[in-house]
């Protein structure tokens, strides 16, 4: 390539990229709720209680509705919350589909279509920690079980929500549950720390692979956030049984913002990366943990 060419792309290049912006604008314009006949529709998964109910109810908040899935176990928790979810006014099911189990997250996403028309949020929100352990005592089982669940889980959420976001051609959002787990080590959680590196990382390939269809992929990187998660992380029993440090105080004494944030927190910034007006903002593990992880 010539310093000229490199200076000057030709029109043809110019033309190429004002359509492919244009088609990108008309997209995201048939993306907003208001004046559209389109509602726009998510899935949440891990939304029986925590961080996923508190998104599930933002989403419907700003107009969606929404698809709330957890274990079978959860079922009471996910009905109530679809009560909620039709008091603001908005469609929802509840789903008992396990994140871990490919043939269930095809059949989550083909139940929402049926059931609520099309797909263009995915939240691969479920997570589980597996408990504190060393990796001088750490079990492969119990690190393949998070892995299972964390990683498993989110690569089958992204692959299915991306088939039908494709499938149906009009964009979508993806998102993931990173964690500041995922960007830096804590003693006595390998595995949950691997598994949210590996979330980050599969955004990273998604975001690539899904931009040309519009689909912008990014993921939330919580600090430590109110729930029953970070509480069984922040007693002395749990720190004495599993013979760890109490992970969730230990990391609060070095958080900027010395304070522990609710869901709803999270479900803020879910609201934004789930929107029309994120955009052109892909590929991203937005960390919401106070300071914590400045880089
Ligand atoms: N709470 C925090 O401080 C914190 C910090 C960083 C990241 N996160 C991440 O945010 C997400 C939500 O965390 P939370 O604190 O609300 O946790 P939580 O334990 O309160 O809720 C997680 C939900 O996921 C569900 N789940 C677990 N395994 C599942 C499976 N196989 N299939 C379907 N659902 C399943 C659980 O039943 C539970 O309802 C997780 O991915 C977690 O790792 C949480």
């Amino acid at each position: 390539m010539t310093a000229e060419s490199e200076s000057a792309p030709d029109k043809e290049h110019h033309v190429g990229l004002l359509l492919r912006y244009r088609c990108s604008h008309i997209i995201i314009l048939n993306m907003s709720t208001s004046g559209s006949p389109t509602t726009r529709v998510a899935i949440v998964t891990g939304a029986a209680q925590g961080i996923g109910r508190a998104i599930a109810l933002r989403l419907a908040a700003d107009g969606l509705d929404v698809a709330v899935d957890d274990l079978p176990s959860k079922l009471p928790l996910l009905e109530a919350l679809v009560a909620d979810i039709e008091k603001l006014g908005r469609k929802a099911v509840a789903l008992t589909y396990n994140v871990t189990k490919e043939n269930e997250m095809e059949a989550m996403v083909a139940k929402t279509v049926s059931d609520l028309g099309r797909l263009d949020v995915m939240v691969a929100n479920a997570g589980i920690t597996g408990g504190s352990r060393s990796i001088m005592e750490a079990d492969v089982d119990g690190f393949e079980s998070v892995a299972a669940v964390n990683v498993r889980g989110t690569l089958l959420c992204y692959k299915y929500a991306a088939r039908q976001m494709v499938k149906q051609g009009t964009g979508g959002r993806i998102i993931g549950a990173s964690s500041i787990a995922g960007k830096q080590g804590f003693a006595n959680l390998g595995a949950y720390c691997a598994s949210k590196a590996v979330v980050r990382s599969l955004t990273h390939t998604a975001a690539l692979e899904l931009a040309a269809h519009n689909i912008t992929v990014n993921a939330y990187a919580p600090g430590i956030i109110e729930t029953s998660m970070s509480k069984f992380h922040s007693t002395r029993e749990n720190d004495v049984a599993l013979g760890g440090p109490c992970t969730a105080v230990k990391v609060l004494m070095n958080v900027p913002h010395a304070k522990v944030a609710q869901p709803e927190d999270v479900a803020n910034l879910v609201s934004y990366l789930a929107s029309p007006e994120s955009h052109f903002m892909t590929g991203q593990t937005v960390s919401i943990d106070g300071g914590l992880n400045i880089s």
